[in-house]
Parts: structure tokens; C-alpha cells; sequence
């Protein structure tokens, strides 16, 4: 376990915060457990700090590409430290994200004094995207936080789907790898499903497989790996304490990513979901009538404060690049959500950056953690 494992470690035994007692290494505990283990404590503690139409394939489009509406009112100006005056409680990911990797650092270690193996991850990244690039080092940097081994594998843009698939192969073979995981977008000329279902079902941490999704969508079965950003949704509203039985959310995007395996995850919670797209009629009203919104359609500021109800939990999973010549970068991430306004209607919301993204990270370390008690014999 490297330095940074062991100082997160140290951590963990100085904190005075109680670790993760939900969904996390319990998900192979199941869901309904995940739910009561998110309960009381921990929310008190969060609050505390702070058609089968015959035209119609498969292959419908996973982006949020919205046909021409009615021009929305110009976004309210940004100002640095501005104060909004809002009493919704902003979800602090970082924390929830720390917590999770401290689970997880300690989980690590005990397997390491067990069997004398830690976890292992590989990363196939293919291209030279700059934004792809950024979330698979965060993935590593979290895989040394923990104590988990990471092994990357690096392709040009231009190499071929059967070089992709036996980089695949080969860390499916490799028995001190757990998890294996392709960053996506791909570039365009790939077979996205060809390349995926190269995973082994039992190393596909990002939970795309077909069987993983299937075996969510079922009631009475289990999944072995459920998407990180899913869960990383679930966790967020369950830490909460955000209670969802019975509740309307509403889930904008229906990507395999998040999408679809959220509103899956929290139709096992008992929640009553919609997911609307890019060609769904009055998307306004249909959020404007959920007690929680969770929005993955990858276009910044699509949602406005008008389309919540007062008092909704916002969940915004978007990280969308938007110029600004005052950032050091030219440009800023944003959100699906327009914060400054929403902020004024929500009781809670999930802040860009520092929401969901950290947790879905930690959340990709607690599944290859998962797999790899799965091989030792470790799992409850
Ligand atoms: N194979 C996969 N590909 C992609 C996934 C995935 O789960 N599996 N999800 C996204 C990208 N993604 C992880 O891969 C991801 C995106 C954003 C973040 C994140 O931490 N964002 C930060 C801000 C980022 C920054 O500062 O640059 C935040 O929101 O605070 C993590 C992971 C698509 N591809």
C-alpha cells in the first residue's frame, strides 16, 4: 500500500466522522440494506456539516440533443462570492467521496493482511481527449489513495477495435486484475459494444455489461456491478437523507452510464421514476412536478429554477465545459443545472464540480474492491 494509502488510513482512525455505513461495500449486501444502512446517523451528521415502434432500433441516441423550444429568459449573471441567499443544503461529494475512500483504505489493508493480495484495476483509455484523459487520472490517483493496484493501458486514436480488444483480453487473463474498465466516449470509428462486451462479466466494473444491466433491471436478482454514477446518485440522496419510497424523480438522460441504471437502481428503492429525453414533450412540467431531479443530459444550464418544484433535491450529474476568459483555462465546468437559480428552490443540490463526479470515482474503487472479495472468498 503506497504513502497515500497509509496517511487516508491514519486519517480514517483520527476522524471523529463515523465511516460509510451505506451503500458502498454493502452493495453486495443488497439494496434494500443499502437503504437502511444510509438511515439516521449519517444523515443527521451530512445536515449537520453543512415504442417498440417499427422505426425505432436499439440504437436510439444516448445524448440530450433537444429539438428547437421556445427561447428560455437570459441565465442571471455570475458574480464571484456572490451570497444567494438560499437555505438549500449543497451535498458536499468531496466528503462523501472521502468517507467512502477511507472504507474502502481499510477494507484494502485488511485483504492485504488476509490473503496477501490488494485489489487491481485497469484502465483501457483510447485517444487523446483532454477530458477522458483527466478522469482516468483521477481514477488512478484514487487507486493509490487506497491501496489499490491500477495498470493502464494507453492506445492512439487511430488504433484498431481488435488492438482495443486484446488489451481487453488481456487484462481479463491477468488474475491480479478485479476490475477492467474502457473510458468512454471511444472514438467515433469503434464499436463501442463490440469493445465492451470484451469485458469479462466478472471484471466489468462499470457495470455495462448486459447481464449486469439485465440483473438490475430484474427484481429478484443481483447484479455483480452496478454503474458507478448510479450509485454515486443513490449514495448522495441516501446520505442525505433523503427518504425515496414512494417519491417522484425524475431522471433527464437515459445513457447506459447514468441514465438508465439510475433509474433502475431507484426503482429497487421503491421510488416512482420518469426519465424524459430529448424528445420528450414539456420536460418542464413533468421536473416541476418531482420531488427529486437528477439530471445527466450534458448540456449546461438546461435546467432552470422553473422547472423545479420549491423544496426539490437536485442531483446535477453534468460537467459541461463553458467559456470564461477569467478562468485560468479559458473555460469552467457548469452543470445540467442552472445552480444560481435553482439554489433559491431546492432544499438540497449537488454543486459542479464537487457532487457526483468525486463520488462516482470513489464509487469505481468500492466495486473493484467488491470484485476482488468476490475472488478471495471475501464477499458477506
Ligand atoms: N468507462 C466509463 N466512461 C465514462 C464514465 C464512466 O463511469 N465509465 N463516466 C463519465 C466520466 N467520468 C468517469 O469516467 C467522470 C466524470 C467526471 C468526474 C469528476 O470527478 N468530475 C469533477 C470535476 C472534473 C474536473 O475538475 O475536471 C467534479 O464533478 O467535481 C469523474 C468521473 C464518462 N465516461
Amino acid at each position: 500500500m503506497g504513502g497515500a494509502a497509509v496517511a487516508l488510513l491514519a486519517a480514517t482512525r483520527r476522524s471523529s466522522i463515523p465511516l460509510v455505513t451505506s451503500s458502498l461495500p454493502r452493495a453486495a449486501r443488497g439494496l434494500h440494506e443499502a437503504a437502511a444502512a444510509a438511515g439516521e446517523d449519517k444523515a443527521r451528521t451530512r445536515r449537520r456539516r453543512s415504442s417498440s415502434s417499427s422505426f425505432l432500433g436499439p440504437d436510439i441516441t444516448d445524448t440530450w440533443d433537444p429539438p428547437p423550444r421556445p427561447a428560455a429568459s437570459p441565465l442571471p449573471p455570475r458574480a464571484a462570492g456572490v451570497d444567494y441567499e438560499s437555505t438549500a443544503t449543497i451535498i458536499d461529494g468531496k466528503s462523501i467521496a472521502e468517507d467512502i475512500r477511507l472504507q474502502v483504505a481499510e477494507e484494502v489493508l485488511q485483504m492485504k493482511n488476509a490473503v496477501g493480495h490488494v485489489p487491481g484495476l485497469a484502465v483501457v483509455l483510447v485517444g487523446d481527449r483532454k477530458d477522458s484523459q483527466s478522469y482516468v487520472r483521477f481514477k488512478v490517483k484514487g487507486c493509490e489513495e487506497v491501496g489499490i493496484k491500477s495498470l493502464l493501458a494507453e492506445l492512439p486514436r487511430n488504433c484498431t477495435e481488435d488492438e482495443v480488444v486484446d488489451s481487453v483480453s488481456r487484462f481479463n487473463e491477468d488474475p491480479s486484475v478485479h476490475g477492467v474498465l474502457v473510458q468512454l466516449p471511444l472514438p467515433q470509428h469503434m464499436d463501442e459494444q463490440k469493445i465492451l462486451n470484451a469485458i469479462s462479466l466478472d471484471k466489468d466494473v462499470d457495470g455495462f455489461h448486459p447481464l449486469n444491466v439485465g440483473n438490475l433491471a430484474l427484481r429478484s436478482r443481483k447484479p455483480l456491478f452496478v454503474s458507478c454514477a448510479a450509485k454515486a446518485c443513490l449514495e448522495l440522496l441516501l446520505q442525505s437523507g433523503i427518504d425515496l419510497m414512494g417519491k417522484h424523480v425524475t431522471i433527464i438522460g437515459r445513457s447506459k452510464v447514468v441514465g438508465l441504471p439510475t433509474s433502475l437502481l431507484l426503482q429497487r428503492h421503491h421510488a416512482t421514476v420518469s426519465v424524459i429525453h430529448a424528445y420528450t414533450e414539456n420536460p418542464e412540467e413533468i421536473t416541476r412536478g418531482s420531488d427529486i431531479v437528477i439530471s445527466a443530459a450534458g448540456v449546461a444550464n438546461l435546467v432552470r429554477g422553473s422547472w423545479l418544484k420549491q423544496g426539490a433535491v437536485v442531483i446535477d450529474v453534468g460537467t459541461n465545459p463553458v467559456e470564461d476568459p477569467a478562468s485560468d483555462f479559458g473555460y469552467r465546468l457548469t452543470g445540467d443545472v442552472c445552480f444560481e437559480e435553482a439554489v433559491n428552490v431546492a432544499s438540497a443540490i449537488t454543486p459542479v464540480p464537487g457532487g457526483v463526479g468525486p463520488v462516482t470515482i470513489a464509487m469505481l474503487l468500492a466495486n473493484t474492491l467488491d470484485s476482488a472479495k468476490r475472488v478471495y472468498g471475501l464477499s458477506d
